[in-house]
């Protein structure tokens, strides 16, 4: 079967659900997305249902989360070590050195898994799928040397699930000279309109690494990556006391904030940077704080983390009327109240709005998968530096190779 007659089949079934339905709203044009994302913390994968038209309307459904094992960590974690081995003038990035095919492979079957299990649940039973936006794990982000690499295979999740799946959204944006990053602000600007926001807002998303959203009326999208999330707050915890993270905050909340250390922390090149710019996971180094205690290594991490964040205000068109708070960093309370007094304006937890704290991303994923296959832009000049609106992403059919050529 031809790619066209596949997505006619789809779309003859999306007739037949909603004459099946007749009292539902026959949301005719919307498409019945899932997005996974597995997110630089590495703690695991997000998985979101959507419907949407991939612009205006968005309407988000159940999500879930499905953490790695230890033992699936620690080979994310060998995963990136050895791709860091493709850093260089000749580099490729299909090649998968060391661990990455190893890796790659157990990328691809959680995500399967993931998928074939949330497919369980009542309340997805007549809602027949009809994409996948399938981000898989960053293991390298050199956008400076033309490479971004997200492992996982979309053909072979495509094959696995017997649906469509879209997937390595980065890389277009980084070949046509963009950061690569960040991509979820469009969902964002759809989230934010439809809430009808009169002044300035800042998405602040905060989960391994931290990126922000500038969405005003009348004003181009606007964003980047600002610093670093909870990526190091997570080492620390798990080198020092075996834990995953701070829970809430705690240790932070027992510790004094090292000011000096601080202030060295921020005097990297990266906060005095104008947008666009992104970041790799591993870009701040751990070992000024080494000599602190856990507590104190925990509040000045939490510190520079919110700096970092509020280190982007002199470069916004307006200071934001609110910020609005999203990734695991929003759990944490300590880093919401640094925030709150570092940013000068309300800030608010995404809940508070309706919106998904955990899930934002997969449902992102999910938002761009549909706009990918309506060939939508997903990168702008304004949020990854690519020269015009950029479409991103690979669209994989069941039984067929990328983009529906027959295998
Ligand atoms: N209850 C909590 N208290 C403190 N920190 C938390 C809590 N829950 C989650 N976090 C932090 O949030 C992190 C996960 O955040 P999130 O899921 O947004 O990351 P991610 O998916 O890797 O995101 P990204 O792709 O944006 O880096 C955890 O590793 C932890 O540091
Ligand atoms: C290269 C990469 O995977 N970047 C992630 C990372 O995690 C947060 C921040 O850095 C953001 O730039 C991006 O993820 C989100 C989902 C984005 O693209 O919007």
């Amino acid at each position: 079967m031809d790619a066209g007659s596949l997505s006619a089949e789809l779309r003859e079934g999306q007739r037949e659900r909603l004459r099946e339905k007749p009292g539902e709203k026959a949301w005719g044009t919307l498409v019945k997305a899932i997005g996974l994302m597995s997110g630089t913390s590495m703690d695991g994968i997000d998985i979101a249902y959507v419907e949407t038209d991939g612009q205006d309307v968005v309407k988000c459904g159940p999500s879930d989360f499905a953490p790695y094992s230890d033992a699936e960590r620690a080979l994310l974690r060998a995963a990136m070590a050895d791709a860091a081995a493709l850093i260089g003038p000749s580099s490729k990035r299909e090649e998968r050195p060391g661990c990455l095919a190893e890796a790659e492979a157990m990328v691809t079957q959680r995500h399967a898994a993931v998928v074939a299990a949330f497919l369980e649940r009542d309340d997805l039973a007549d809602k027949p799928i009809d994409l996948i936006g399938f981000h898989g794990q960053t293991v390298l982000h050199r956008p400076e040397q033309g490479l971004t690499m997200q492992i996982g295979d979309g053909v072979a999740l495509a094959d696995t699930l017997g649906l469509p799946v879209a997937y390595d959204f980065r890389a277009a944006d980084v070949a046509a000279g963009g950061e690569g990053a960040p991509l979820v602000p469009i969902f964002h600007q759809a989230l934010a309109r439809a809430s009808g926001f009169a002044g300035p807002v800042l998405i602040v998303n905060i989960g391994g690494v931290a990126n922000v959203t500038y969405v005003a009326p009348g004003e181009p999208l606007m964003a980047c990556d600002v610093g670093p999330g909870n990526a190091q707050i997570d080492d620390l915890m798990r080198a020092r006391c075996g834990l995953a993270m701070d829970p809430q905050g705690a240790f932070a909340a027992r510790g004094v904030v090292d000011e000096r250390i601080l202030a060295d922390l921020l005097a990297h090149p990266f906060f005095r940077a104008r947008p666009p710019k992104s970041l790799d996971r591993n870009a701040f180094s751990s070992q000024a704080i080494e000599n602190l205690s856990t507590e104190d290594a925990a509040a000045t991490l939490t510190a520079f983390t919110a700096a970092g964040i509020a280190s982007i205000l002199p470069f916004l068109p307006k200071p934001p009327a609110r910020a609005i708070v999203c990734g695991g960093g929003a759990r944490n309370l300590v880093m919401m109240e640094v925030l709150r007094q570092k940013l000068g304006c309300a800030v608010e937890s995404a809940e508070a709005f309706g919106w998904s704290v955990e899930a934002m991303e997969a449902q992102a994923f999910a938002y761009l998968a549909v706009r990918r296959r309506a060939d939508l832009p997903i990168s702008f000049p304004l949020t990854t530096g690519v020269a015009r609106p950029l479409p991103g992403g690979f669209l994989a059919l069941p039984g067929h190779d990328t983009n529906g050529h027959d295998r």
